[in-house]
Formats: structure tokens, sequence, C-alpha cells
């Protein structure tokens, strides 16, 4: 089941986990013969920040980022996948500031720039020798990139460009690695030619020299402390009107020619601009499966501890009942963990997708990742939370790490897109994807979407055990919801148009059934992952996939009102569906250890309360507490 689960270097996994757990630099605490590794989430923010940096160069002399940038090949691609999400296991603060160097800075120069970019700045930046960030957000735009204040404009004379910040709220902000060590940045920019505004365009710009100043004309504060994520130095960027060579404008979109003339090769503005977003969806398609890892971590800590913790008897002569012996537990866990195992096939099918895809294949990508980063950063901290209340108080000590983690990676659903904004991505994509395939007379094609060109799916009134955990069953219900969403949305857009409003207005007043369908649209894509994924196992593991996709998906629907609001279920069948949720999560009970051990994360990076809790509270294990005289 790992191996289902994980998809891909298993090794490379368990020798990272076991280079962490062997460096006092990882491991926090020792309770008899066990180690457990967390960041110290009790040092000052500047030793946090020093302390990844200081992990990052452990990590780097042990060889970890060898040939991450110069070799693109999809195998050596899923390594670093690999590692990048084992290091997501241990601390976000050391993922997210190895994702602003080498996804989102050495990203960029990959799919941005060209071979004089790639020459120049790719083995650098995996020997660390410059430290990159990303300053795309700014103090007054950050979802709305489009409205960037920073200008770059062309001085043909020198033949240099020259950035700046004509206005406080163009400051670059939020910039990951900026306050303390980054060396270089990717900006962004409007980019101004003979007056014209061409657009956003990135550009390569040192901020520090190799002694730490500022360059010229280069101004940097510290966003200070935060509720989370204190491990990343985040800062904010002033550029007084800094000049570059030409040679940094990362030119595979458009260039300036030495005498000042913009030239493209795509023509389009709209689709100029989707490219150069294009570097973003890299770190959507990581940050789809670093969430779920995270739900693993609470989950497993979670579920180990209700296998062994009790509460209350049922009656004077028996023990103590488990928790996870209460359905109530395990319908407040369970479903949560079958979600969590339907978002990890689906986030390893987005990662392959992805590493395969042609140039076309970017917007496919871009709605995908759009969907799964959302709703998969959105399950991660819900679960997080679920799994925190679960513990009890346990669940608010630091060392069992659920709290924790609630904090460091609530920015999930912020930073690389704010979620809101990116399922309206997903919604006006498959919209304008609809209007159009209706306006030419054309099928619908791609994304699976193919299912609205057949006849609707009819629901039989019968729903007997049998037909609500067939995935046939299941497949038609979920389809069902997003062509009706879809054509809902459509007729709604086009009532409004005809009142004379605008398609953007109308997509903003029909913003709730446009949430729904991005929702439907995410899930049917998940089932149809998961089908696949079962049909790779056999025996009891194939059962356990059938009954884990049944749970995902009919707990789904059981929380969900659309599916009665819009008559896509009667009363009667959904009254059905939510008897079933209790029965599937009594059948899954007894596989619960082997599910959550499945995860493949190794025990010193779980909770203490995972594993014999009596015993790390015992009174030799109070740390410091033995070596106290007792009077
Ligand atoms: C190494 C260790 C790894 C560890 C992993 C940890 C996590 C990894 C993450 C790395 C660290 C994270 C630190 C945080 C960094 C940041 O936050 S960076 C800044 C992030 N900012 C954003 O994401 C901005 C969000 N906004 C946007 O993306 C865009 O503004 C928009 C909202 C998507 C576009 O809006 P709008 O102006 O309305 O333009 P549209 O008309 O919708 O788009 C024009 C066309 O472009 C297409 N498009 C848009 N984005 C993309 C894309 N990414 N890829 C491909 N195509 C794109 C869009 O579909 C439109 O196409 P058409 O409709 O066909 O014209
Ligand atoms: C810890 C951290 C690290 C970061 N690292 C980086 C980095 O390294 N580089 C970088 O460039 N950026 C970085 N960011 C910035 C991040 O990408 C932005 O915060 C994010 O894009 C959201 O932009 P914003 O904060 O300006 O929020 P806004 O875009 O102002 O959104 C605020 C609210 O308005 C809502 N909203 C916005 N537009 C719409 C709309 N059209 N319809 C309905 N609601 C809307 C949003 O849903 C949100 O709730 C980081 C942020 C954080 C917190």
């Amino acid at each position: 089941m790992r191996a289902l689960l994980d998809g891909h270097d298993l090794e490379t996994r368990d020798w990272l986990f076991n280079l962490m757990a062997k460096s006092d630099l990882f491991v926090s605490r020792k309770v008899g013969d066990k180690v457990f590794a967390s960041p110290d989430f009790n040092e000052p923010m500047d030793e946090m920040r020093d302390k990844t940096l200081e992990r990052i160069f452990f990590l780097l002399r042990n060889g970890v980022f060898k040939d991450f940038l110069k070799d693109n090949s999809i195998e050596n691609s899923l390594k670093q996948m690999a590692v990048w999400e084992v290091l997501g296991i241990f601390d976000h603060a050391l993922s997210v500031k190895l994702g602003v160097h080498f996804i989102l800075w050495g990203g960029s120069i990959v799919s941005l720039g060209t071979q004089r970019h790639h020459d120049k700045w790719l083995r650098i930046t995996e020997e660390l020798k410059v430290f990159g960030c990303f300053a795309m957000t700014e103090l007054g735009h950050g979802s709305n990139v489009r409205g960037i204040e920073t200008v770059t404009t062309y001085d043909p004379s020198t033949q240099e460009f020259i950035i700046d910040t004509p206005c406080e709220s163009a400051q670059k902000y939020w910039i990951g690695g900026a306050a303390k060590h980054a060396t270089h940045t990717i900006v962004f920019s409007q980019l101004l030619i003979d007056g014209k505004n061409e657009g956003v365009h990135a550009f390569i710009c040192q901020i520090r020299d190799a002694n730490g100043r500022w360059c010229r004309g280069i101004r940097i504060a510290d966003c200070g402390h935060k509720t989370g994520l204190n491990g990343v130095d985040n800062g904010r960027i002033w550029f007084d009107k800094v000049r570059i060579p030409r040679e940094n404008l990362l030119n595979a979109v458009a260039d300036v020619t030495p005498d000042g003339q913009y030239v493209s090769s795509i023509k389009n503005p709209d689709q100029r601009f989707g490219v150069f977003m294009a570097p973003l969806s890299s770190g959507r398609v990581t940050i789809a499966m670093h969430a779920t890892n995270q739900a693993k971590v609470g989950l497993a800590t979670a579920l180990r501890y209700a296998l062994t913790r009790r509460a209350f008897s049922v009656s004077t002569y028996e023990p103590e009942m488990l928790l996870l012996d209460y359905p109530s537990h395990q319908h407040r866990l369970l479903p949560l963990l079958a979600k969590t195992y339907a978002m990890n096939f689906a986030a390893l099918d987005l990662k392959k997708l992805h590493l395969k895809k042609n140039p076309e294949d970017s917007k496919v990508v871009h709605v995908i990742s759009s969907g799964f980063k959302a709703m998969f950063s959105w399950h991660s901290q819900r679960t997080l939370q679920e799994c925190r209340e679960a513990c009890g108080g346990q669940g608010l000590k630091t060392e069992n790490r659920i709290g924790n983690l609630k904090a460091e990676y609530d920015v999930q659903s912020t930073f690389e897109g704010d979620n809101n904004v990116l399922m309206q991505q997903v919604s006006k994509a498959l919209l304008g994807d609809y209007f159009a395939a209706r306006s030419k007379g054309k099928l619908m094609k791609g994304m699976g979407l193919e299912h609205l060109n057949g006849p609707r799916p009819v629901m039989s009134k019968e729903l007997d055990s049998n037909v609500l955990r067939d995935s046939r069953f299941q497949l038609a219900l979920l389809q069902l919801r997003e062509r009706g969403l879809l054509e809902l949305l459509d007729a709604e857009v086009k009532k409004i148009i005809s009142t004379g409003l605008s398609t953007s207005e109308a997509l903003m007043s029909s913003y709730k059934l446009a949430e729904n369908l991005g929702k439907a649209f995410t899930e049917r894509i998940m089932l149809e992952i998961f089908q696949r994924a079962e049909e790779q196992a056999t025996g009891s593991m194939k059962k356990v996939l059938g009954l884990l996709r049944t749970l995902s998906v009919l707990s789904g629907v059981d929380e969900e009102p659309v599916f009665l609001r819009y008559g896509f279920l009667s009363p009667e069948q959904s009254q059905l569906i939510h008897r079933e949720v209790p029965a599937v999560c009594a059948e899954l009970r007894p596989h619960t250890l082997h599910l959550v051990d499945s995860f493949g994360i190794p025990q010193p990076f779980l909770g203490l309360i995972a594993y014999d809790w009596v015993e790390s509270n015992a009174w030799d294990n109070v740390s410091g507490g033995s070596s106290q005289s007792i009077v």
C-alpha cells in the first residue's frame, strides 16, 4: 500500500528520513531508544531562520540537491519531488525556503529563461552559490498580478533595463528569503517600451552582494513575525531605478532588441501573461502533495493515539472504551482518512501530468493544479483541526506536532495563489470551454469533460448498499452534479449578461454556483484517478481501497448540500447515503493501523502520542525532572 501511495523513490525517501533522524540539527527529543525530529518552535524568529539555512547547507553537503536543476528528466524530477515531500514532512519552513530557491527562482529561470540564463545560473543555483527569491507580490497587489505597479523601462544607450518602485503600494512584499539571505531575485514588473505597456515580464536582479550588503538602488525591510512559518525570512523590496543588463530579461516569451524593439512569439497578451504565470503551477502541484502529507501526519498521530487512548466504560464491569471504538470518533476521523487517500492518488497523478506536459498542456495543468492546491490545502487544515481535537489536550502539546502544523501550514491556502481566486480559475475555464464548444457545435474534450457529450446520468431509485458502493454509481452521481452545475452556471451568466452586465460582472455575482462547480469538477477527477489506482491493486488491498473510495465519495456527498438543493438526489436517496457512511467507517476500523502506517512516515516524524504516550510522559522521561532532588 505504501508503494501505491508514494508511487516512486521509496529508497530516497527512507534515506533522507534516516539522514535527518541521525542529526542533532533535526532531532528535537529523545525518549528511551526513540528520537523525535521536529523544529524547535520556541526559538526566537531570527534563530529559526538561521537554523533553516543551517539545515539547507547540511543537506547540500550530503549531496541532496545534486543535479536538481541541470537534469530535468522525469525520473530525476520525481526524485526531487520525493526529497521535497520528505523535507516538508519534517518542516514547512525548510521546504518553502527551498521551494522559493529551486522551484520559483530556479524554475522561472528554466521555464522563462533561455540557454544563456540556464548556462549562467542553474549550476550556481544548485550549489547554493547564489540564493534566489521570487518577487511577484506587492503590498498593493497579490492575487491580481496584472495590477502590479513595479515599472521597468529600457535604456538603449546603455542596453540596460531600469526597474523602479513608483509608489509605496508597489513595494515587493512577502518575498521569501529576501529579509536575510537571498542574493538575487526574479522580479515581476510591467514592461514599458516607448511608453507602451507590454504587460508583466520577469527579470533577474541582484539584491545583495557577496558580503550581504544591499546592491545599489535596493532597499529591503523585514515582514516581521508571522503566526507561522517563522523559519522563512519574508522580506520587502524597493527598487530605486535599479539598472540591470538587457540580458537579464527572461526572454523565452518575449525580448527587447539592443536598439529597444519589443519582440514576442506570442501576440495575444492574455496568452503571454499566462506563460509568465506558468512557473506558479509547479508550486501548486507541489503544494497539493505537501498539504496531503500534513493531513497524513495529523491522521497517523491522532488515529494511532485513538487506538491506545481509552475513555469511559459502556458498563461498570467493562474496561474503558478505546476512542476509535466510538462510532462518533470513527466518523470524525475515518472519512478524513479516506479523502486523504483520494487526494494522495490525485496529487501523485498531477505530479506526473505536470512533469510530462507539453506547452499546450499548460492550461490544463493550471486548471487542475488550481483546484487540487485549493481543495487539498483546505482539507489539510480541516483535517489537522479535527485531529487536534481528537487528541484532546495532548493535541495542543507542541511535541505532538498537530497544533503547530496548523500554524505552519495555514499559509498554503494563501500563498502560491489564494484558494478562492484559484477556484475561480477552475470555473472560469470550464465555462469558457463549455461556451466555446456549444457556440461552435463541438464536443467537449479534455479534463474528463467528455462525459458531457453523452446522455445525462439517471440515478436509480433503489440505492442499496451494493449500488452505493459501486464506483460506476459514484462516478455517475459526481458527473451528474458537475453537468448540472455547469448548465446552471451557463444559464445564470447568460441571463445576467442579457441584462447588459459584462461577463466578469456576471461571473462575480454567480460566485456560489462557480465555487460549487469548481469543487464538483475537482472531486469528479479525483474519483476517476482513485478508480485507476484501485485497478493496480489486488486481493485484500483492493477491497480496502474500495472501502476508502466509497467512504471518500459518500461522506463528501453526505456533507454537500448541492445534491439536495438542485435535485441531483432525492431526500430518500440522501438519507440512504447518510446511513451508509457510518457502516463503511465500521468496516474500515480494523484496517486503521495498517492504513496510517502505509503513509510511510517513520516514527521520528510523528507526534509522541502516536506511540507509548504513558512512557513518554513518565517521570524518568521528564526532561531535567529526574535530576531534581526529591525532598
Ligand atoms: C523545493 C521544496 C519544495 C517544497 C514545497 C513547498 C511549496 C512549494 C511552493 C514554493 C514556495 C512558496 C512560497 C510562496 C510564493 C508565492 O506566493 S509566489 C506568488 C504567488 N502569486 C500568485 O499565485 C498570484 C495569483 N494570481 C494569478 O495566478 C493570476 O493573477 C490569475 C488570478 C490566475 C490570473 O488572473 P487574471 O488577471 O484574471 O487573468 P486571466 O484572464 O484569468 O488569465 C489569462 C490567461 O492566462 C491563463 N493562466 C493564468 N495563470 C496560468 C498559469 N499558472 N499557467 C497557465 N495559464 C495560466 C488563464 O487561464 C487565462 O487563459 P485564457 O482564459 O485561455 O486566456
Ligand atoms: C508566508 C508567505 C510567503 C509568501 N511568499 C511569497 C514569495 O516568496 N513571493 C511572492 O511573490 N509572494 C509571496 N507571498 C504572497 C502571496 O502569494 C500572496 O499573499 C497571495 O498571492 C495573496 O495575495 P494578497 O496577500 O495580496 O491577498 P489579496 O489578493 O489581496 O486577497 C485578499 C482577499 O481578497 C480575496 N480576493 C482577491 N481577489 C478576489 C476576487 N477577484 N474575487 C473574490 N475575492 C477576491 C481573496 O480571496 C483574499 O481572501 C507569500 C505570502 C505569505 C503569507
